[in-house]
């Protein structure tokens, strides 16, 4: 399979399927560092940053904000002093779908 993040991104419409445990298998490899939570019931990636203050906390912030637009597809985001978390998930299927884990691989690329 190609690299996660160049994989395309589908529109993610209602009632399509959240992603396969198999799915999960052959992406999750690809985002170590991300981990699945559970929240009110939704599956979710989710993975904190570290940086050294809050002007680079920001500009990241601002770059996964960039990747975000460009795909239509948005996450959560805290930024904080020396820290940003993002969490994926696709709000229309209230859980997972590839889009989550192609877009939490582009997170990692602008993470620099
Ligand atoms: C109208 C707009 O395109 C949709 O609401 C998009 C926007 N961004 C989105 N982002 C996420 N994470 N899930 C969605 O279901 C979603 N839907």
């Amino acid at each position: 399979m190609s690299q996660l993040s160049q994989q395309p991104c589908e529109a993610c419409r209602k009632g399509a399927p959240t992603v396969s445990e198999a799915e999960i298998a052959l992406f999750k490899p690809e985002i170590p560092q991300w981990k699945i939570v559970e929240r009110d019931g939704i599956m979710q990636l989710e993975r904190a940053f570290t940086f050294p203050d809050f002007k680079q906390a920001l500009a990241f912030t601002n770059r996964v904000g960039e990747i975000a637009e460009a795909a239509g597809h948005h996450p959560a985001l805290l930024t904080e002093w020396g820290k940003v978390t993002v969490t994926w998930w696709s709000h229309k299927i209230r859980g997972l779908h590839r889009n989550d884990f192609i877009l939490a691989a582009r997170t990692d690329e602008v993470a620099n």
